[in-house]
């Protein structure tokens, strides 16, 4: 680690108003500085490096021009915005960032009011700029509205959605396209190459290109350049860009790093726009910082880094991760079933499929962010004979959820859901907990759903996915590493609807849906201590339940509690639902389903949010000794 940064100028800026007092001279100063800070508080806390280095000189033009927070700036993703925090008078809890108790990865409405609109999932920024600058129309409030978007995020529907009802609108809006060339990995798609074409082979000048619609928000001096720059982009464009045939006035490519021009053209813009307008700024991720811009993911994220090295500090661990046995264990069936397929939506390291494409490049499909697509692209390989794996986030699987239910699920489509980071994810918080995915797919008819209790499990569960051929199925599993059990050499497919008892005990059972396993046997071996064994058992299956393995624990124990990481609606509400209809709370049974509280849980480490959750092993503990009335003395587990 290093000492921080010298930043005299940085030093006079607490809020954007500061940002009104300095030269562009002084600005210039700012900018460089505020990279500094940007990279020192990240070597600290870890983090969304890559893009906020990216937007440094953005982020400085826009606070000196535009008169926020009445003007509203809104940050797609939000990953890019420590920059920001730091000229909105959160400079002073920079380091507390993605921890505990601190600022927030992303933006946050709670958190400041330079932070008009959250954010964490991608795409939504351009329809909540217009939703501002429809509110500021009627409401008379005035200010403007300034939607930030990456090219990855670009590519998604949403963005498209947005703007197709801003060109109907007309309203004033700006729209500011920061194309690094970059999403988490590199971007894909027609829309990508679509943007490379728009400045290839033409390299900066004063003013760049600027079609027809622009020209008028010139300032003189700038009209020949941009008439010159218009005929250059016509030779490389048909028929103006897309954003102008959308209804946008477009403005670019311009050098993003070049705050001198970046001033100028937001000045501009300020001062003559009437309707949509696109600044195209072309970027690079991790600019300014030699171990990002490097490195192969542009810095996007990194844990804790020194800074004059760029290494950065790995957590040690004795297990694979889930995310790789999965991509391994889906590698091995490949190869013995050529028609299994596997789909990612911009994320093939996050998911594995790295690992996969590098074996069958040919089978694995990046859709780029579009998780809509992904599910219903799906949909069509596998009525078209493959078997496709598409692997998403559970968070971001949210998403694609009327495709779920209308592409897959109808048609009872044979689609396989890898569904990794499920449960609490720790630093990157509640925007991106994998809460609800069993709610949402366990009461849809026909569809199996599973939790992997443990790396072993998970194996297993690639296999029955890969057997299961009569309609959709999906598995569930954590961020972070296995708990280190021992490895199958090959994965054995489960019977379908079937758990498994892992001890046997009596008064009471526990029932677990998923990795709370682990803290399960953990409460189990401080309650046999206290002379309470219980029952313990893997459910496997939260569709179909494992109706008689469930009416067997209600029958021959006092209490049974299921534990889930999943909000209400889950395993647990599937299993009181079949106890009621089975007239097993007739009997008297006492019943208690363990899950995610009904509340958005900030960002701490993921023990730390189960702790909050109330579902680590102590409060397990305390649960089943609560439940059958005995008081809580001593040592918890
Ligand atoms: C709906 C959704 N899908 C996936 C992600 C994961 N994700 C976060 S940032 C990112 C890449 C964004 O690329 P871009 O918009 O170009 O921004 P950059 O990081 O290049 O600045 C992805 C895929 C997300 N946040 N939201
Ligand atoms: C901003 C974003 O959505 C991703 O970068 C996300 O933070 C990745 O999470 P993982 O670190 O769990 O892959
Ligand atoms: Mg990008």
């Amino acid at each position: 680690m290093t000492d921080r940064p010298k930043t005299p100028t940085l030093d006079r800026v607490n809020l954007p108003v500061d940002l009104k007092a300095l030269s562009d001279r002084e600005l210039r100063h700012v900018a460089d500085e505020l990279r500094a800070e940007t990279i020192s508080a990240v070597s600290v806390t870890g983090g969304h490096l890559g893009a906020g280095l990216g937007v440094v000189e953005l982020t400085v033009a826009l606070h000196a021009v535009f008169d926020t927070p009445r003007d509203k700036i809104i940050w797609d993703v939000g990953h890019q915005c420590y920059p920001h925090k730091i000229l909105t008078g959160r400079r002073d809890r920079i380091r507390t960032l993605r921890t505990e108790g601190g600022l927030a990865g992303f933006t946050k409405r709670s958190e400041s009011p330079y932070d008009p609109f959250g954010a964490g999932h991608s795409s939504t920024s351009i329809s909540a700029a217009l939703g501002f600058a429809a509110a500021r129309d009627l409401t008379g409030e005035g200010g403007d509205a300034i939607a930030v978007i990456g090219d990855g995020s670009m590519s998604a529907g949403m963005a498209f959605e947005a703007m197709n009802n801003a060109g109907h609108l007309k309203k004033r809006l700006i729209v500011i396209l920061n194309d690094n060339e970059m999403s988490i990995a590199p971007p894909v798609g027609a829309l990508s190459s679509y943007l490379s074409r728009l400045y290839a082979g033409a390299p900066f000048q004063d003013f760049k290109a600027a079609a027809k619609g622009a020209l008028g928000f010139l300032p003189e001096p700038f009209q020949e350049g941009a008439r010159r720059a218009k005929e250059m982009l016509k030779s490389i464009t048909v028929g103006g860009t897309l954003f102008e045939e959308l209804g946008f006035s477009y403005v670019g490519p311009i050098d993003g790093h070049d705050l001198e021009q970046l001033l100028a053209i937001l000045r501009t813009v300020k001062a003559r726009a009437t309707g949509p307008v696109l600044i195209h700024a072309i970027t690079k991720k991790g600019k300014g910082y030699a171990p990002a811009e490097e490195a192969r993911d542009r810095g996007h994220a990194t844990s804790k880094f020194n800074v004059l090295t760029g290494e950065q500090t790995k957590a040690p661990s004795n297990a694979p991760s889930y995310t790789k046995v999965f991509a391994q264990s889906l590698v091995k069936e490949a190869e013995r079933d050529e028609r299994i397929v596997a789909v990612t939506a911009a994320m093939p390291d996050g998911t594995g499929l790295n690992l996969f494409a590098e074996r069958f490049p040919n089978r694995c499909f990046d859709v780029g962010i579009a998780e809509q697509h992904a599910v219903t692209f799906s949909a069509g390989m596998a009525a078209g004979g493959l078997r496709p794996f598409c692997a998403l986030y559970s968070t971001f699987l949210q998403r694609g959820y009327d495709q779920i239910v209308h592409d897959v699920a109808i048609q009872r489509l044979p689609v396989r859901f890898a569904i990794d980071r499920a449960g609490l994810v720790g630093a990157d918080g509640a925007t991106h907990a994998g809460a609800f995915d069993v709610a949402f797919l366990a009461n849809l008819p026909g569809f199996v759903v599973m939790a992997a209790a443990d790396e072993a499990e998970l194996v297993h569960m690639v296999a029955t996915a890969v057997a299961h051929d009569e309609g959709p199925i999906a598995f569930r599993f954590p961020r972070g590493d296995g708990v280190g059990v021992e490895m199958p050499a090959k994965g054995v497919p489960l019977e379908i609807g079937k758990g498994r008892i892992v001890r046997e005990g009596s008064r009471v059972a526990i029932l677990s849906f998923g990795t709370r396993l682990s803290e399960v046997m953990m409460a189990a071996e401080a309650l046999t201590a206290r002379g309470i064994a219980p029952t313990v058992a893997d459910a496997r299956f939260a569709k179909p339940l494992d109706r008689e393995l469930i009416l067997r624990l209600a029958r021959d124990h006092e209490a049974l509690i299921t534990i889930e990481e999943g909000a209400i609606g889950g395993f647990g509400s599937h299993v009181a639902q079949l106890l009621a209809e089975e007239g097993v709370f007739d009997g008297g049974i006492k019943f208690r389903s363990m899950v995610l509280p009904d509340t958005f849980i900030d960002q701490a480490s993921p023990e730390k949010m189960y702790q909050v959750a109330g579902m680590s092993a102590a409060e397990i503990e305390a649960k089943v000794l609560q439940t059958l009335g005995v008081a809580l003395v001593g040592k918890r587990a």
